[in-house]
């Protein structure tokens, strides 16, 4: 028996926020491990690639999307059957262009989330998302 660890998949992922605090969520595609479960847009980070880089190539790849200005903001680890994952979020305020389905995600703004299911590593966030975007 091996007690081999591997190392964390590391992912990019980036909540595009309107002003209003609305944020864009997407359907995961036929296919894909949970498929049809909600989650933010992104993907996982390449060989030779920076998080940061990962980010503007997957917002490009899956919305059209160009991504002018992006805050990190929090790191999840998760261990799912398929994968161990590390999640890198980032608050996207700026951008340019009107996302587009380009790999015929379904994808909705979201003010109170109503969507489900959505992945499990992305449930706790909510939480700390709407502290964030409706502050008392
Ligand atoms: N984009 C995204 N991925 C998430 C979120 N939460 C979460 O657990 N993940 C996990 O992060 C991983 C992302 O991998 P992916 O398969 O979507 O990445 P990818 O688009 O590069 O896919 P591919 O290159 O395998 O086709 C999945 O294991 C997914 O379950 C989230 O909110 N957004």
């Amino acid at each position: 028996m091996t007690s081999e660890k591997k190392a964390p998949i590391d992912v990019a992922v980036g909540i595009l926020m309107k002003e209003n605090g609305d944020v864009l969520l997407a359907q995961r595609p036929a296919g894909k491990p949970y498929e049809g479960y909600w989650e933010f847009p992104g993907g996982k980070v390449e060989t030779g690639e920076t998080v940061e880089e990962a980010l503007k190539r997957e917002f490009m790849e899956e919305l059209g999307i160009t991504v002018l200005n992006k805050d990190p903001w929090c790191c999840v680890e998760h261990v799912y059957p398929h994968a161990h994952v590390r999640l890198h979020f980032f608050i996207i305020r700026r951008w340019a262009g009107y996302p587009q389905s380009r790999e015929s995600q379904s994808f909705g703004w979201q003010g109170a989330i109503h969507v489900e299911p959505l992945l499990p590593a992305t449930i706790p966030l909510i939480r700390w998302l709407d502290a964030l975007r409706y502050p008392r």
